[in-house]
């Protein structure tokens, strides 16, 4: 019997580092993870934290310098072990897409699939095109393709070959707001239809609670917290964490104390969705310092004993600038 006709994780990923040799600290370091078969899992983090360095060493691409990588129970080898670097049962699609810039969108995605069957080849090609709408796209060539169009065109070849795990480096950085949408749903969509598991790389907090069953937060190469979006969102074990996803409000514990909320800790943490505009017995009088439209809603920027904190209000126009109004903290975390 296989390993892994009896292990659920498709990917173990054991204690591993890669540093680059640079003065600075870079790469990754003593990273571990499980990815379970079917997951979506977004990784997120900044700029030059770490993301793309572990994409790579899940695939196999990089070196690593300790640790290991888990494929169905197996080693996934690096490029000294092996002649062609890069592991055969996955597909990465990196931020250049190397997609043949010379060949139609059809043949770009065709050429990956064998020829023995050229009926099956032509229809999953077909198909492939209508699941990332770029039907009318096929006669095109690369070059004459936008950065968004290219990158569907990219994710395209990589699921066509039925594959079992896709690793996808920044899939939205080329995109607009308005497709990055549709092509967040699209992959949302085709995961659950093929059943392929999918490792997402981004900067956007957005995409891992959006798109992920599992959300690994990296910073400066470290793994600093996982597990499912919401419950990371809602229990962040850093203020970095809950900066990053919710755009957290952080007060020192001597000014959350002249609001009323009294922490042994440093600092009082909560987001702004957490203050309640309404009169109680607990809400404190603020006054409204500033009001940012946002769209369907706005965020209020209120001052209190020369403190200041931040409140979303949906029903748009109720308080102005200069108004003041009740408002109560219902939840805080203390760090
Ligand atoms: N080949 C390399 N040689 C030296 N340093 C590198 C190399 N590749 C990456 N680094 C450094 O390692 C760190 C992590 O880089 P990595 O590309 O993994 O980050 P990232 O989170 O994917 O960033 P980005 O979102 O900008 O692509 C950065 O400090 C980067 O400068």
């Amino acid at each position: 019997m296989y390993l892994y006709a009896v292990d659920e994780n498709i990917i173990s990923v054991n204690n591993l580092s890669k540093q680059y040799k640079t003065e600075q600290l870079s790469g990754i370091r003593n990273i571990s993870f499980t990815i379970r078969r079917g997951d979506i899992v977004a990784v997120i983090g900044e700029s030059g934290s770490g993301k793309s360095t572990l994409l790579k060493s899940i695939f196999g691409l990089l070196q690593v310098d300790e640790g290991e990588v888990l494929f169905n129970g197996k080693r996934v080898l690096g490029p000294n072990e092996q002649l062609i670097p890069g592991h055969k049962e996955m597909r990465i699609v990196s931020q250049d897409f190397s997609l043949n810039i010379y060949a139609k969108v059809y043949d770009n995605i065709a050429s990956v699939l064998s020829n023995t069957d050229v009926r099956s080849k032509q229809e999953k090609t077909e198909k492939m095109m209508q699941h990332l709408h770029i039907e009318h796209l096929r006669n095109k060539k690369i070059t004459e393709l936008s950065g968004g169009e290219q990158q569907r065109v990219a994710i395209a070849r990589a699921l066509v070959t039925d594959t079992s795990l896709l690793l996808l480096d920044e899939p939205f950085s080329q995109v607009d707001a308005l497709l990055k949408n549709q092509l967040r749903a699209d992959i949302k969509r085709i995961a659950a239809e093929t059943g392929v598991t999918v490792v997402i790389v981004s900067h956007d907090p957005a995409d891992g609670l959006f798109l992920g069953n599992q959300l690994l937060l990296i910073k400066d190469g470290s793994l600093i917290q996982e597990g499912e979006p919401s419950f990371v969102y809602n229990h962040p074990e850093h203020i970095y964490t809950a900066q990053l996803l919710g755009n957290a409000v952080v007060l020192r514990a001597a000014d959350a104390l002249k609001l009323g909320l009294s922490s042994a800790k440093e600092s009082v943490v909560f987001y702004p969705e957490w203050v309640e505009l309404k009169s109680g017995w607990n809400s404190k009088r603020y006054e409204v310092q500033d009001v940012y439209y946002k769209g369907f809603y706005e965020e209020l920027l209120l001052e209190r004993n020369g403190v200041i904190i931040r409140a979303i209000q949906l029903n748009r126009g109720e308080h102005k600038k200069n108004d003041h109004v009740q408002a109560n903290i219902g939840r805080f975390l203390e760090f």
